[in-house]
């Protein structure tokens, strides 16, 4: 049984639509990329999931339960980890301070032994461990930004545009500490991304959005051959 499942998701901004119809499932312990142009619905997609948007029409089923109408710290709490776009972290802490609040759902015991985790994955982390957020690089932001909210140790992590504004060297580095984590805390993602070269080399399956609508499905290595894809997505 797939972890997550969408089915015929219909998400609502008062009579805007941000999704028209999207369904997709995703397995345990892969990378699922979202890929889509402006506008498609990807952010909208992973905020209906984590409750933070209406979805009057259709269903979201997370490891059995069925996520309609839970307030997002509940959803979190069923261990749902969110990185949004453009990182929001928390300028006026610093890097421990805003890692800290992100573990907001776990016993305060806990909270040490993961930060140290945190700065295992990213040591640069370490290193800047007092220093105020605001005053960090966009690399570094978004590294923070995937530890804060891995710090509730979530089994499905919805990782909204990482690669934004980033220098290609560093949207790479992300990208193998991303695996390396998948690996090591057999961690299930979906990847929001307009970078789609990157995002479907990275993850093993991927759902085309277009216009609110999920249109096509499937392993990477089949939509990175299909010409349709390659020509509206890759630019080849
Ligand atoms: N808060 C909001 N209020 C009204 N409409 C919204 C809101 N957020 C998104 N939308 C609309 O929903 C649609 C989908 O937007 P969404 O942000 O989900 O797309 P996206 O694929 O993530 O795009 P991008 O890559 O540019 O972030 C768009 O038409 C957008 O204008």
């Amino acid at each position: 049984m797939p972890l997550l499942t969408l089915t015929n998701v219909q998400v609502h901004y008062g009579q805007i639509r941000g999704t028209h119809d999207v369904s997709l499932s995703v397995e345990e312990g892969e990378i699922l990329a979202l890929v889509g142009s402006n506008g498609a619905g990807k952010s909208s997609t992973l905020k209906a999931i984590l409750g933070m948007v209406a979805y009057p029409v259709g269903s979201i089923i997370f490891n059995g339960a069925d996520l309609h109408k839970l307030q997002p710290s509940d959803i979190v709490r069923l261990g749902v980890g969110y990185s949004p776009e453009g990182r929001r972290v928390f300028p006026q802490l610093t890097v421990i301070e805003n890692l800290r609040m992100g573990a907001f759902t776990r016993p305060a015991q806990e909270h040490a032994e993961r930060i140290e985790q945190m700065y295992a994955y990213f040591p640069r982390l370490r290193e800047r461990s007092g220093q105020m957020a605001a005053s960090l690089s966009g690399g570094e932001q978004q590294m923070l930004a995937i530890g804060r909210a891995l710090m509730s140790r979530p089994k499905l992590f919805l990782l909204d545009e990482p690669s934004l504004g980033l220098a290609p060297i560093i949207v790479e580095r992300i990208g193998d500490i991303l695996e390396e984590i998948r690996q090591t805390e057999k961690l299930t993602v979906i990847l929001a991304e307009q970078n789609s070269h990157w995002a479907m080399h990275l993850a093993s399956r991927a759902v085309i959005l277009e216009l609110g609508r999920s249109i096509k499905t499937g392993p990477t290595s089949e939509l990175l051959l299909d010409e349709s894809v390659r020509s509206a997505y890759l630019g080849v």
